[in-house]
């Protein structure tokens, strides 16, 4: 089956996650008014112990037409890619159907985009398209198993 790629925006990604942008004016605008402050705009969310971390992924870059054959969840924790160069990825996340993923959805975010993913929500690994592959990504460090595999009998293409 074949998925095709649709924008990104925060209101088809809502629930799925949060969108990192500046688009409209800031929140906060700080510095002696030399920095726009976009406060506080993705939950972070490790409900059962652990701790917020920071790492970075240097990952190699796809190209499409993509195969899925995997999508994951972490049933512990949230999850934030942040480009670390302009330029967009693929975002692919599914509905939780019965502890597997139903339907993919796939989105093309801008470059400046970061996405935030609720915690549990399936989704594709990070996925690059162009640029360095070079991303900060903040999810949860701790004990237990945060890691939920899922593998298609049958691939689904995304372009
Ligand atoms: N496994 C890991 O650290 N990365 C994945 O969670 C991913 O979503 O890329
Ligand atoms: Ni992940």
């Amino acid at each position: 089956m074949t998925i095709r790629i649709q924008p990104l925006t925060a209101d088809v990604f809502a629930s799925f996650g949060e969108v990192l942008d500046t688009a409209g004016a800031p929140d906060k605008v700080i510095n002696q008014g030399l920095c726009g402050r976009y406060h506080d705009r993705a939950t972070l969310d490790f409900p059962e112990g652990g701790r917020a971390g920071i790492s970075l992924f240097q990952a190699e870059l796809r190209a499409l037409p993509y195969r899925l054959e995997m999508m994951e969840r972490h049933p512990l924790g949230s999850q934030a890619f942040l480009p670390m160069s302009m330029d967009g990825f693929l975002v692919i996340v599914a509905p939780d159907e019965d502890g597997r993923p139903g339907t993919p959805r796939a989105f093309a975010s801008r470059p400046g985009q970061g996405i935030n993913f609720h915690r549990s929500t399936w989704h594709g690994v990070l996925t690059p398209l162009s640029g360095s592959g070079l991303f900060a990504v903040i999810d949860r460090i701790g004990d237990g198993d945060n890691l939920q595999e899922h593998w298609f009998k049958k691939p689904y293409t995304i372009e």
